[in-house]
């Protein structure tokens, strides 16, 4: 099961790239026996400043064929650690790639959150996209432990 990480902007070695490839990678190391991941980040850069339509663009181009698209937005569904993890689980069973989406500065053009199956949000605050991709790794990892059975997740 493939997951895909699409997001706006290049991200250069800082606190945050570091804490993605560490969770990314346990992620993967951890995930590998249970059919989960690999997970990897793509990034897009509207280069010309075309706007949030260009970036959408190029975000519909980092979109693996068929995957299910979710789409990181404030407006979306808040849901808890579990059950992210349950739905992680059953995109799995039925043997499909993953893809979320994180959008730039202006948030993700509406043609594309309107083709998202699932939209999620980290709370209505808006967060800055970096830290969104840093809380998205995390909580990907953090699901492939609670599917693990392990300690990691408390409660
Ligand atoms: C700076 S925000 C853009 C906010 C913009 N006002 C909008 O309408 O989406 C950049 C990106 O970070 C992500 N993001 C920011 N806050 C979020 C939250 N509370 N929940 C989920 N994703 C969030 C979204 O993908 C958003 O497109």
């Amino acid at each position: 099961m493939k997951v895909t990480i699409a997001a706006v902007g290049r991200l250069r070695k800082s606190p945050e790239l570091s804490l993605i490839s560490d969770y990314l990678d346990r992620f993967n190391k951890a995930g590998r026996s249970m059919g989960l991941g690999p997970a990897q980040i793509v990034e897009v850069e509207d280069k010309k400043n075309l706007g949030m339509a260009a970036e959408a663009e190029l975000l519909a181009r980092a979109i693996p064929d068929g995957a299910v698209l979710i789409t990181l937005d404030e407006r979306g569904e808040v849901i808890s650690s579990p059950d992210f993890a349950k739905r992680i689980e059953r995109w799995r069973d039925e043997a499909r790639d993953i893809c979320f989406v994180i959008g730039g500065a202006d948030g993700i053009d509406p043609a594309l959150r309107a083709r998202a199956d699932a939209s999620i949000s980290f709370g209505k605050m808006v967060w800055p996209h970096m830290l969104v991709r840093v809380m998205l790794a995390e909580q990907i990892y953090r699901a492939g432990q609670i599917l693990a059975g392990t300690p990691y997740h408390r409660v």
